[in-house]
This record gives structure tokens, C-alpha cells and sequence, in this order.
């Protein structure tokens, strides 16, 4: 049976400097179903268009054309803030996404209220305390032992990992990796992509990640989507990204 689909878009097309000599496209009749646990890599040279496409995903990138659908229903018009209630997204710069002075289960907190009123009782942190310790076992870097950091003194792969919680914590209907292991070492990124393969799996996400890294791109999840100048060029499946020669691909 047909997995249900979460996230479509239809002849979506973005342009900057509209109806002037300067006009350009820089995303171009852009069709894509994605489907409930889909886990979508997608590559692409600078310039191709990958963060426009979580732009307009994300509702902070106005549509000229198309439509975009979160289960069936039309988002197209619908403002970033209120499309946060079920779309997260986690960015390449450690710095994003968290509050600084804040410590990490304050953030956590924070977190647990997405898409609601924000209406913050520190009180309440000692009750979720147990739960926080354990969530963020799971992640690298010892951050289950900086609960009462502020997030200012993390280093940069406990900030990614704090963002990547918080993301996640309370469970989004599509969830946007946005390069989220490329500031980091080599080692931190590959412990945080392996908590980040966990955790989609386990939470049964419906995940796509951008990434320029072609080993992830084959290695973690079920379809590799290529971008090449405002389109999708290639879109493959798990068994083609399994028997597809990734130098072939004709990315950059
Ligand atoms: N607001 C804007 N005004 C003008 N041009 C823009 C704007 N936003 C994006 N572009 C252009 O659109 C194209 C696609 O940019 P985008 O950032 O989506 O690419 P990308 O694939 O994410 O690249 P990278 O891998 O470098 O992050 C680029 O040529 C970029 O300069």
C-alpha cells in the first residue's frame, strides 16, 4: 500500500527582481510528493536552489506560482510562524535556533511548547528534568551532563545537537536538516548524522536533508533527490540509490 502523502508541491516556481530586466528563476516548476517516513537527502552545487526550496517549505519564501500542500491541505499563504506548528527545521550555524542565555532544558522547555502559546513556566522544568537527562543521552557530545548550561558556553556539536532536539522533541510532520552537520569536526558530524538516522527511524519522521556530503546523501535514507538550476533533476528511490554510482550523478 501507497505510504500517505505528507508534503506536496505543485508547479511551484519562485522568481527575484519579477517582471524587470533583471528577472531570474531560481526555482522552476518544482512537482514533489514526499511520502510519510521518507527520509529524502538532497544534493546540489551552490546556487541550485536547496535552500529555496526549504524556504518556501518553511513559509519564509513567498510562491509566485504552484501550490504547496501539508497532508492535503493548502499552505501555500500560510505565515512561517504558524506553519511552525508542524515543520521544524534545523540550520547549519550552531548559533541558530536556540536561545543563548538559556540553558539547554530551558530550551528543551521552550521546545516542548512549539506551535503553542508560549507560555513558559520555569517551575515546571523541575517535572520534566528525568525526561530531558534521557532524551539527551542519546545524543553526542556528554550533553545530558550540560542540562543547566547555558547555551552560550556549549560548543558548537552540543548546540547542533541541542538544535537537532528541539527540532524533534515534540514530533514535526516534516522536519527540514538544512546542512545541520556541516559546521561541525568530522567526527562530532558523523555522531550527530548517526543520532540523527536513530532518531528519524525510531520517531518514524518524515525527514529531507541537505547535505554536500555524497557519502551521507547514499548512505542515510530511502530516496536521493538532486537539484541543478531551480529544478529537480534526479529523484531516486533506495534500490536506484543503491545500484546508482554517485560520481555519475553529474551533481556538480
Ligand atoms: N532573495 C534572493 N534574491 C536574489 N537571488 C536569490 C535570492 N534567494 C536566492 N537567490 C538566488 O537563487 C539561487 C539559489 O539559491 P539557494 O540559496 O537556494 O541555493 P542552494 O542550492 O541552497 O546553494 P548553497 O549550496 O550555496 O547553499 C542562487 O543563485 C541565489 O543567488
Amino acid at each position: 500500500m501507497e505510504r500517505p502523502v505528507i508534503l506536496e508541491l505543485k508547479n511551484v516556481s519562485v522568481y527575484v527582481n519579477r517582471h524587470t530586466t533583471e528577472e531570474i528563476q531560481i526555482l522552476k516548476n518544482i512537482n514533489l510528493k514526499v511520502y510519510k517516513n521518507d527520509f529524502i537527502t538532497l544534493l546540489g552545487s551552490n546556487g541550485a536552489g536547496k535552500s529555496t526550496l526549504f524556504n518556501v517549505i518553511a513559509g519564509n519564501q513567498p510562491i509566485d506560482e504552484g501550490q504547496i500542500l501539508v497532508n492535503g491541505h493548502d499552505v501555500s499563504n500560510m505565515s512561517e510562524e504558524k506553519r511552525t506548528k508542524f515543520i521544524s527545521r534545523v540550520f547549519q550555524d550552531p548559533k541558530l535556533g536556540t536561545a543563548p542565555r538559556m540553558t539547554v532544558a530551558e530550551n528543551l522547555l521552550l521546545a516542548t511548547k512549539r506551535g503553542s502559546r508560549r507560555n513558559l513556566k520555569l517551575r515546571r522544568l523541575k517535572q520534566h528534568l528525568a525526561e530531558f537527562k534521557q532524551i539527551t543521552a542519546t545524543m553526542p557530545n556528554r550533553l545530558s551532563e550540560r542540562l543547566k548550561t547555558p547555551t552560550d558556553n556549549l560548543s558548537g556539536g552540543q548546540r547542533q545537537a541541542l538544535s537537532f532536539l528541539m527540532a524533534t522533541i515534540k514530533k514535526p510532520a516534516i522536519l527540514l536538516l538544512d546542512e545541520h552537520t556541516a559546521a561541525l569536526d568530522p567526527k562530532t558530524s558523523a555522531e550527530l548524522m548517526e543520532a540523527t538516522q536513530t532518531r528519524v527511524t525510531e520517531d518514524e519522521l518524515t525527514a529531507l536533508m541537505i547535505t554536500h556530503q555524497l557519502s551521507d546523501a547514499v548512505t542515510y535514507g530511502n530516496r536521493l533527490l538532486v537539484m541543478k538550476d531551480g529544478r529537480i533533476t534526479q529523484d531516486l528511490d533506495a534500490v536506484t540509490k543503491a545500484n546508482t554510482n554517485i560520481d555519475e550523478l553529474m551533481i556538480y
